[in-house]
């Protein structure tokens, strides 16, 4: 599933981020790619373990950890620091599917990423080119988001950056392992909260409410690695 989450950060975070992160100190991003992938990566990062990313990256993980539809959605169980990223006129990331396995530069645990997550951090009026483009059984959907909005996708997909020809993107991206390791299920899960979510608005006192949140929490009983 291809979910667009619209405010993850207000335009004071975005601005806040972006203060710290463009007074960081950047570097070629191929060095966190894995070998295959590193061969059509070109664009700068934050190393991961730079003040400057440490810094904003904690914003970035408070914030989607207390955005209900990002909850819903990834059910996360562990969340990788996020990093950020910069596409200047002719970086781009060819296609590519994010490594299976990554090691938090925190703690040296070893997380699986289920889903990948781009927060936008650059008015898209600044910059040309630079789609997130994600292919799925419907086709290739291009993706640029207002700053402050994320999105959410299936960590198993080709994906790539497309060259930026103006100006610079400024992205966060990380990578989350979620409670529901099959995207089936994961996917299944938010409908059924979505659903129980709209009762919830058009009728309140609906006794169905009772047993829908029941099913919902002993699927999810069932499903859920913690
Ligand atoms: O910048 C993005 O939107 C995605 C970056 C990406 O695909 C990666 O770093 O693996
Ligand atoms: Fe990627």
């Amino acid at each position: 599933m291809l979910l667009h989450v619209p405010n993850v950060l207000t335009p004071e975070q975005v601005a806040q981020c972006r203060a710290v992160v463009d007074a960081g100190t950047w570097a070629d991003g191929s060095a966190t790619a894995g070998h295959i992938a590193a061969q059509v990566k070109r664009n700068d990062q934050l190393p991961e373990t730079s003040d400057a990313a440490r810094q904003a990256g904690e914003m970035v993980r408070r914030a989607v950890l207390a955005h209900p539809l990002f909850v819903a959605a990834a059910l996360p169980h562990r969340i990788l620091p996020p990093m950020f990223n910069s596409y200047g006129p002719g970086q781009h990331f060819g296609n590519h599917i994010d490594n299976a396995i990554r090691v938090s530069p925190i703690d040296g645990v070893q997380i699986r990423t289920d889903l990948s997550c781009t927060v936008f951090l650059t008015d898209p009026d600044a910059y040309d080119g630079g789609e997130l483009v994600v292919e799925d059984t419907y086709g290739a959907h291009g993706v640029k988001l207002e700053p402050g909005d994320a999105i959410l996708y299936p960590a198993t997909s080709l994906h790539r950056v497309e060259p930026v020809t103006r100006g610079a993107r400024v992205s966060s991206f990380f990578w989350i392992q979620s409670m529901i390791r099959d995207g089936g299920q994961r996917g299944l899960l938010f409908e059924l909260d979505t659903a129980i979510q709209r009762l919830t608005i058009a009728d309140a006192k609906n006794p169905v409410i009772t047993d829908l949140t029941g099913v919902y929490h002993n699927l999810l009983r069932q499903w859920s690695e913690v």
